[in-house]
Parts: structure tokens; C-alpha cells; sequence
């Protein structure tokens, strides 16, 4: 069709029904967030994060996006408070982006996508580890965090740098030493309400922490993100970019915010 390589049936969201009918379940996520609609709780704690930067241990393109994985056999990689109950270990963090800057965010605020969005991933230490909490409804808490453009981000850039090690799917280079705090904005205001994961298997075991504002990314930055591939090194070349889910429908679910 003019040449243009054709999405594979996993990349194409309007196809995961098929494969995954929890896709039409009552909590997916993304969302679009209409902050007037989300109601104010004095009972959420305030966020905490804390991450030792010892335990990142590398990034590796994975076909869909690409991810800083860290170590999570004890405590050294926290989340607590927020809106959830225990400790929740941080497992990976990665983004979404889209081919130009006026797209590429899954979660929208007032209908408005921002180019870029990191998803640092938990799970919840009642169970036993990643894979076991993946598909419990209180397994997993992602925190999402908007990347506007303006300035370049120097913290951003030292994720960036690595890009030239895992441009094809399969890659990966080691990355220690790095602190996810430094990707975080100012301040933790959030949107929380209980979602899912945005890709296949789209299990509905997510409490999405959506914060408020935005960390920076400049437009040379995002061009960066879109010099990865889908592809492996020994297939013709597909820019790594549009890789979101657009929101699902809410179904009745409450937005809560942490902030007024
Ligand atoms: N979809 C996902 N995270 S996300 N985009 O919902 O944060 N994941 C798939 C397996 C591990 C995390
Ligand atoms: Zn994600």
C-alpha cells in the first residue's frame, strides 16, 4: 500500500481484542483526565520514591519501546504512600512517544497529548515477585510522568546517549548507576485511578499515579527517541516511534487527585 511497510497485527491497537478481549474490560488504561471531574482526597498520602541508583542495571531495546531494568530482589527501589497500601519494588521504567511532537502520550489531560510519557513500573512486594503480581488487581502501580518540549533535559540526555548501543530490537548495553528521582518533576501532584497495562496482555492489575506536571524534553531530544527500531538488526528498518494506546473508555471510574 504505497509502499508504506504495513503495522504487524500486535502493533495496531484497534486489533488487540482479538488476541486479548480484556482489552474491552472495564478498567484499561490509558485515560484521557479532565481535571475539573477529578475529585479532591485529603486521605491520599504523598507520594515516596525511593530509589537507590545502585540497582539499575541496563537498558535493552525491546521491539516495543525501549527499558531501564533494575534489580528487585530487596528494597533498595521504592515506592510507598500515594494512594497505595505496602511497598511496591520498582521493576523498569520506559516511554512512549509519538512520530511528531503533537502526539505520543497514552495518558491525555483535557483531551491534550504531550510528544513523550515514562512509565516507571512496580509491583506490589505481597507477592512473591514481578511475574506473580503482573495479574493481580493490586499487583502493579505505575507512575506516568509527561515530557513537554522546551528546554533539553540534561538528566533525559544520559538515557539518550545509549541510544546508538540499542537501536535494533534485542539490544542491550549495561546502565548503572542511574537515578530514576532525576527524571521525576519539582513537585508530586497526581491524578491516581485503577487502570491496566497499555500493551497486550492489557491485564487490568495497574493503579495508574499520573503526576500533573511535566519534566522537559526538547525537540532534538524527542528526534533522538525516534532514531530507535522496531526492528531487529537483520530486518529493513522501522522507526521505533507511536507506540502509545490511545485513552479507553473510563466506564464509571473516579479520578481522585492528590492536590487541589
Ligand atoms: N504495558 C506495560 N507497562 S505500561 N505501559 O502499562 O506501563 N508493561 C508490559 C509488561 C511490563 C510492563
Ligand atoms: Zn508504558
Amino acid at each position: 500500500t504505497g509502499g508504506k511497510v504495513e503495522k504487524g497485527q500486535c502493533d495496531r491497537p484497534d486489533k488487540w481484542a482479538e488476541n486479548f478481549p480484556v482489552a474491552n474490560g472495564p478498567r484499561q488504561s490509558p485515560i484521557n483526565i479532565i481535571p475539573s471531574q477529578a475529585q479532591f482526597d485529603s486521605s491520599l498520602k504523598p507520594l515516596k520514591l525511593q530509589y537507590d541508583p545502585s540497582v539499575s542495571k541496563d537498558i535493552l531495546n525491546n521491539g516495543h519501546s525501549f527499558q531501564v531494568n533494575f534489580l528487585d530482589d530487596d528494597d533498595s527501589a521504592i515506592l510507598v504512600g500515594g494512594p497505595i497500601s505496602g511497598t511496591y519494588r520498582l521493576k523498569q521504567f520506559h516511554f512512549h512517544w509519538g512520530s511528531s511532537d503533537d502526539k505520543g502520550s497514552e495518558h491525555t489531560v483535557e483531551g491534550i497529548k504531550y510528544p513523550c510519557e515514562l512509565h516507571l513500573v512496580h509491583w506490589n512486594t505481597k507477592y512473591e515477585n514481578f511475574g506473580e503480581a503482573v495479574n493481580k488487581p493490586d499487583g502493579l502501580a505505575v507512575v506516568g510522568v509527561f515530557l513537554k518540549i522546551g528546554s533539553a533535559n540534561p538528566r533525559l540526555q544520559k538515557v539518550l546517549d545509549t541510544f546508538e548501543e540499542i537501536k535494533a530490537k534485542g539490544q542491550q548495553t549495561t546502565f548503572m548507576n542511574f537515578d530514576p528521582k532525576h527524571l521525576l518533576p519539582a513537585t508530586l501532584n497526581y491524578w491516581t485511578y485503577e487502570g491496566s497495562l497499555t500493551t497486550p496482555p492489557l491485564f487490568e492489575s495497574v493503579t495508574w499515579i499520573v503526576l500533573r506536571d511535566p519534566i522537559s524534553v526538547s525537540p532534538a531530544q524527542m528526534a533522538k527517541f525516534r532514531s530507535l527500531l522496531f526492528s531487529s538488526e537483520d530486518e529493513p528498518p522501522r522507526c521505533m516511534c507511536d507506540n502509545y494506546r490511545p485513552p479507553q473508555p473510563i466506564k464509571g471510574r473516579k479520578v481522585r487527585a492528590n492536590f487541589k
